[in-house]
Parts: C-alpha cells; structure tokens; sequence
C-alpha cells in the first residue's frame, strides 16, 4: 500500500527527501504554498487536500535562528505543530511530526532512548521539545520522529567541507551523535506513514537516526576514506574541540539516540557506515585527484 502523504516544508532538505523517495503519492507543500503559522490556512489546506497522513518537515532549521529570531522560532518550531496537530485530530488524520537529537545535552555516555526525559541545552532545542509536546498533547495519532545529522542530499555537512575547497578542514571531535542518511530515512517515514494510515498502532516517539554513535570527526573520518578509495582526494581533518568555533549556541556534546525501537519496528537499523562508504553519497568532491 502507499497512501497519500502530505509534507509541509516540502521545499526543505528532508521535504524534497521524502518526494522523491516516495514519488507521486508524496505532496509537498512549500513555505511559499502553505505557511504553517497561519493555523487557518493549514485548517483549509488539510480540509481540501484530505491525505491520508501529514508529515510535518517545517522548521526553522538554522540552530541559530532560534536564537537570533526567536519570536519567529517560537511561531515555527514550537506553535505550529501544535495548530497542525489540532487539525490533524480534528479530521481524524495521522500525523508524523519531525523533531532532533537536540532535544537531548544533559551529560550521558549511552545512546538517549524514547523513554528518557528531554534536557536541551540551546533555544533550537527547547522549542523543538515544546512543539513535540504541543504535537503529542493536541492529537493521539500522532508519531514524534526524531531524527539527526542528516546527509546524503549534497547538502549535508561533509559535503559542506568538500565543498569549501579547503585543504586542511577542522572538525570536532569531542561531539557524538547519530548521522542519518536521508534516503533510507524517507523511506523509512513513508513505510510509517503507511502503517500509521492503515490504522496500526505506533510508538508516540520514535528515534529514526543513523547507527552506531560516532563523533563528528570520526564520521568525517569514514566518508573520506571512502572517497579516498575512490580516488577522489580529500582534505586535510584536523580534530579539534567543538570550542574551538566559537559562537554563541551551546551544542549537546552527546546527542546520539538509541534507535533499538524503531530497529524492532522496522525490523533493522540505518547503519550509516554504508551510506558513508558510497563515494556517491557525498555529491561534490570537488579537489582534484
Ligand atoms: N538537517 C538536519 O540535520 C536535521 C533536521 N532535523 C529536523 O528535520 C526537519 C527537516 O529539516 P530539514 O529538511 O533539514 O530543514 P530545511 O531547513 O532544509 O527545511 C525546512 C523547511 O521548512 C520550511 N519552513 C520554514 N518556516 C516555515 C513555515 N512557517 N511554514 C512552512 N514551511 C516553513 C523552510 O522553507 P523556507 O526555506 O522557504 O523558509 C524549509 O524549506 C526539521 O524539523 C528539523 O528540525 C532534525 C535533526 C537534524
Ligand atoms: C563550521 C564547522 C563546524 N563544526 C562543528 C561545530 C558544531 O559542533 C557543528 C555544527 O555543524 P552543523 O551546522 O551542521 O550542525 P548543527 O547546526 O549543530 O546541526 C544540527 O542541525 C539541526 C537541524 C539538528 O537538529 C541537529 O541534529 C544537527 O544536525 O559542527 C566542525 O566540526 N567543523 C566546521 O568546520
């Protein structure tokens, strides 16, 4: 079965993601098509377009955003989920509302599962977690799927530094999370929304992220060395600690989640050392061999 999935924030990374995976049943609406802060306009939206699941992939996804705009933050990543939720109930539609790792920060050393409670360190976070609970509050149907350092669009953070065209780049090494390769993701939140629109019952959260943890310069690591063995020359990775970039946001130093829910559900896990070992993945290695 495929049912009709509508995606707010269909422009995004993840919007565009979850089109092509899933092709004409997928109806993507940009932030031009549909605002999700107009609470009238998403009533109206849903009432025409009557899908069969929702997934909502908008959010005001710079980190810093939520610091620099907060008010606009608040309306986006906080608000509107919950406005989108209460329609959802309201039409008796499944909805799957897409959230972060960076719900969690709080000093751990094992991967954070469903059931632990959220401790974000940044504003990105805090309103990240607020929108889940508006989501969960507003409509029983409803699945929080938190997923992470995504990659394999071409606009991903390693393909951010094969881009810049640097020869030497510094990556941090002291920050440990789930990469999450974005095809196998959409598909995988397709297959959610088909199960969720045939009526079986689902986790209220789910962690859809890339296994096992790693650091982010270990992660790099991997897909260099694969681009190597593809005789693509990679730069320089200088391993430094996230401090050395200063700026304002605080960001968690361990926010990879355990994923062994949506494993069983599933039945596996996105290991993302495959995805990363596909030279293709990352779309621009620009130097020269
Ligand atoms: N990228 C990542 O590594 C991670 C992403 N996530 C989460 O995944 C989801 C998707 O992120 P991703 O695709 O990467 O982010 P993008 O920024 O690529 O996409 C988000 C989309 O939301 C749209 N948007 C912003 N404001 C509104 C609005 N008011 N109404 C409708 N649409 C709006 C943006 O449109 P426009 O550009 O026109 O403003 C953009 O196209 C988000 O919930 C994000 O928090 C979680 C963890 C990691
Ligand atoms: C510029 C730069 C940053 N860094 C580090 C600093 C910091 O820890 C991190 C910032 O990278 P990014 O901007 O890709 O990461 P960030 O904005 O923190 O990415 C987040 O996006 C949002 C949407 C999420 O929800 C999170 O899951 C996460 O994927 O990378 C390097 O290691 N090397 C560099 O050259």
């Amino acid at each position: 079965m495929r049912s009709n999935v509508l995606v707010t924030g269909g422009g995004g990374r993840l919007g565009r993601a979850l089109s092509q995976a899933g092709g004409p049943g997928v109806f993507g609406l940009s932030s031009r098509e549909l605002d999700i802060t107009d609470a009238a306009a998403v009533r109206s939206a849903l009432d025409r377009l009557r899908p069969d699941v929702v997934i909502n992939a908008a959010a005001l996804s710079r980190v810093q955003d939520s610091d620099t705009a907060p008010e606009r933050a608040r309306a986006v990543n906080a608000e509107a989920p919950g406005d989108i939720a209460r329609v959802c109930a309201a039409l008796g539609l499944p909805l799957i509302h897409i959230s972060t790792d960076y719900v969690f920060g709080a000093e751990t050393r094992r991967p954070w599962r469903e059931s632990d409670p959220v401790s974000p360190v940044n504003n990105y976070g805090r309103l990240k977690a607020e929108g889940e609970r508006n989501v969960v509050s507003a409509c029983d149907r409803a699945c929080i799927a938190r997923v992470a350092w995504l990659f394999g669009d071409g606009e991903d953070f390693v393909a951010g530094l094969l881009r810049s065209d640097a020869e030497t780049v510094m990556v941090a090494d002291d920050q440990v999370g789930s990469p999450t390769p974005i095809v196998p993701l959409a598909e995988r939140l397709l297959a959610l929304a088909d199960r969720m629109s045939a009526g079986e019952s689902v986790p209220k959260v789910l962690h859809l992220a890339g296994s096992p943890p790693v650091s982010r310069a270990d992660w790099v690591a991997a897909a260099f060395e694969a681009l190597q063995g593809a005789g693509k020359t990679t730069p320089r990775l200088v391993r430094v600690p996230m401090a050395a970039f200063g700026g304002s946001v605080r960001r968690p130093h361990y926010s990879a989640l355990d994923c062994s829910l949506a494993a069983e559900f599933f039945g596996g896990e996105i290991d993302w050392r495959i995805a990363a070992a596909r030279p293709e993945t990352f779309a621009e290695p620009v130097l020269p061999a």
